[in-house]
């Protein structure tokens, strides 16, 4: 997302420029996106561009390098053209700002536990390995040209917004239906796998704050606490007085070929710099997620079986 320097709300306000779309590396050749940034002339730019579903990212690698990581040199290149930064000794007339949505995934198989910004990467998917490419090239354009360019290193965030491919959303729409009567069961693939869940309300506002320091500089966000995909079930399936044990089934295909066991933010840079918090935990975060399914699969829209048929064709 660009947000340009003609919007009535530039840095203040949250209104988005009238000309601005989605402009994502992915979707653009080069010189499309430089016309692009062009025409907006923006202040601030969020590129949360990526193939982002990791178990996608096994079938399709070109795909996923092509978009996930280089869409980030692509508008990294286009945001240094428009400005006319060629060195970091001559910056060019008006520094934009760039945010870019570095992941957890980096962390991979764990060296330590919480990780932080000092965490070595060890990436466990094309995803995470694009991601990486993303991260280190953001810090390469810092450091070649003097561009405000920053990596926000966020842990899993989730809202009842979720793509219901991601396993909360899964899990709150799966509950959810199960309660109805929609459906009798749910499949998952690894009960085990540990993550840092927080609401994504709160990363987007520590995006923002990233961008408003007076120097650029890489950060973890994230809640501090992780918890299991098992614990994330029983949490859901308690929240409408169910058992999970009795609705879900295992499924070896929804195994990863290669896991990340345990992710678990340690935000305290984030926290004493940007004066960065979260406000919704994990139990609030499920069960305003369940809430708003057992909304939304009770609603008009589902009653012809819309929503509940393009869902299920996913689970
Ligand atoms: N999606 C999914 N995940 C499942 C399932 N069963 C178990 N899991 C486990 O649940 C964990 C979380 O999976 P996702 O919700 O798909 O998220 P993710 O792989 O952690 O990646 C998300 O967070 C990253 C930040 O760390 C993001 O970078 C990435 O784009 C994505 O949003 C993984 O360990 C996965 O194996 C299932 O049926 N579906």
């Amino acid at each position: 997302m660009v947000r340009g320097q003609n919007s009535p709300s530039a840095r203040c306000g949250r209104q988005v420029h009238p000309d601005v779309r989605l402009v994502n590396g992915d979707l653009m050749d080069q010189s499309s996106l430089i016309s692009a940034v062009d025409r907006v002339r923006p202040d601030e730019i969020y590129n949360l561009g990526a193939l982002s579903y990791v178990p996608t990212s096994w079938r399709q690698p070109n795909t996923t390098a092509e978009i996930t990581g280089t869409g980030v040199v692509r508008m990294l290149e286009a945001v240094r053209i428009v400005a006319g930064i060629t060195s970091s000794r001559t910056p060019g007339p008006s520094r934009p700002r760039f945010y870019q949505a570095s992941s957890s995934e980096m962390f991979g198989k764990v060296r330590e536990t919480p990780q932080n910004e000092l965490t070595p990467f060890h990436p466990r998917s094309p995803y995470g390995v694009a991601k990486v490419f993303g991260h280190y090239t953001v810090q390469n354009y810092r450091e070649s040209y003097g561009m405000y360019a920053v990596s926000g290193m966020l842990f899993n965030h989730e809202s009842p917004i979720r793509g219901p491919e991601f396993v909360t959303r899964k899990v709150s729409l799966g509950a959810a239906a199960v309660k109805l009567g929609l459906r009798d069961s749910l499949r998952l693939g690894n009960l085990m796998a540990e993550r840092d869940w927080g609401f994504a309300g709160d990363y987007v506002r520590g995006m923002s704050m990233m961008l408003a320091q007076d120097e650029p500089d890489d950060y973890v966000l994230g809640t501090g606490i992780a918890h299991s995909v098992r614990e994330l079930v029983e949490l859901a399936f308690a929240h409408v007085d169910l058992d999970w044990r009795d609705h879900v089934v295992l499924d070896e295909a929804l195994q990863r070929p290669a896991e990340v066991d345990l992710l678990c933010a340690d935000a305290t840079k984030a926290q004493q710099r940007l004066g960065w918090k979260p406000t919704v935990y994990f139990e609030e975060l499920v069960g305003m997620m369940v809430d708003s399914d057992l909304r939304l699969l009770s609603g008009p829209q589902c009653s012809e079986g819309g929503v509940i048929r393009e869902l299920a064709d996913l689970w």
